[in-house]
């Protein structure tokens, strides 16, 4: 493993942010840390970086302990937030920062930025002013800087946070792409679930200092550990269930969940293209209370009498219209027992 995370504790004010979280990044693996605001995540960052010491527990770098190494001793590549670029300083200034301060001569300096800058897709750019820059470009050479001193892990936090959402879309599969080519080693942190899912190996979704989830994306999201990380999806048909054999016992009435699901009192998950919109006799009565166009079909949002709503996926032109009154039934392949 490059990276471990023993145990590792920091507390403010007597309140664990980090609870003893254990993590292990292995070489060449890209780790998205995701997780709501305040769950941690900058603070796990911070403290693999040397910037946040550890109240308990231990950060382990390449089989190192890293008690007591300052945060430039550590041989890692940051892109934090609250690290911008130097505006007074050009983009070849920028990225040839860290080689800089590693003492490496002006030529292979020279030489170095100008092989970040085409890999980031600037071209040519080492003589711009940074602040003539779009923020997609300073984001690209905020990257190029962290990556100049071949960094053994490259640390992300909200990389693509101020950017809009389609060149975020883009740049995440660019870096994807760039990670998988180098070979680099990433720990990202994003409250962007997207992004987290689009960029990573493996997903680590914090909760509360500590660590709700872990898994390739498509793991979680096919099979969220608990209510809470479904709910972080965006799962809203979560409810608790009395599962015997293939029926669970739900607030909207009986519930057919795959063979196998593990029994008894237990949280539901019914995706929304497990909601399926019959005649209104055939199932249970719903009102429709809202329509969300989604691109690829639209969430319907259907009110039961008398239990919690209930969201469904429904095709483009086949989507009831608000105040409509419809029948729902259940498909059970798109049902998880959470365990
Ligand atoms: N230096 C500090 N002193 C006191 N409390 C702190 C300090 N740094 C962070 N915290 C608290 O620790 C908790 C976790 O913060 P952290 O920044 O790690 O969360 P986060 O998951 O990165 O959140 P966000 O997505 O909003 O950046 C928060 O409640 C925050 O207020």
């Amino acid at each position: 493993m490059l990276l471990e995370l023993e145990r590792a504790t920091v507390r403010f004010g007597g309140r664990a942010v980090l609870d003893g979280v254990d993590l292990a990044v292995a070489e060449h693996e890209v780790v998205c840390v995701l997780g709501p605001s305040g769950s941690g995540k900058s603070t796990l960052l911070r403290a693999v970086a040397g910037l946040q010491p550890l109240d308990a527990g231990r950060v382990v770098l390449d089989g190192r302990d890293q008690a007591g190494v300052p945060a430039h001793r550590r041989e890692l590549g940051l892109m934090f937030q609250d690290h911008q670029l130097f505006p007074q300083r050009d983009v070849g200034g920028n990225v040839a920062f860290g080689l800089r301060m590693h003492g490496t001569p002006k030529r292979q300096q020279e030489e170095r930025v100008r092989e970040l800058l085409d890999l980031v897709g600037l071209p040519g750019a080492a003589r711009r002013a940074v602040a003539a820059l779009s923020g997609g470009e300073q984001q690209r050479v905020a990257l190029a800087r962290a990556l100049a001193p071949r960094p053994r892990l490259l640390m992300l936090d909200e990389p693509l946070g101020q950017l809009d959402r389609s060149l975020r879309e883009r740049l995440v599969v660019e870096l994807r792409e760039l990670f998988g080519r180098l070979g680099t080693t990433v720990l990202a942190v994003t409250h962007d679930q997207g992004e987290a899912f689009a960029l990573a190996d493996r997903v680590v979704v914090m909760r509360d200092g500590r660590i709700a989830q872990s898994g390739s994306p498509l793991e979680v999201w096919q099979r969220p550990a608990d209510a809470f990380v479904a709910r972080f999806l965006g799962f809203d048909n979560v409810v608790e269930a009395s599962v015997v054999e293939e029926a669970a016992d739900t607030p909207w009435g009986k519930v057919p969940v795959p063979a196998g699901s593990p029994q008894g009192t237990r949280t539901l998950l019914v995706r929304p293209a497990g909601v399926r919109l019959v005649g209104v006799d055939e199932g249970l009565r719903c009102t429709v209370a809202a329509r969300t166009f989604k691109g690829t079909h639209v969430a319907v949002h259907l009110q039961p009498e008398d239990a919690p709503r209930l969201e469904a996926a429904c095709a483009l032109r086949r989507a009831p219209e608000v105040g409509e009154t419809v029948g729902v039934a259940f498909d059970p392949s798109e049902i998880i027992v959470l365990h």
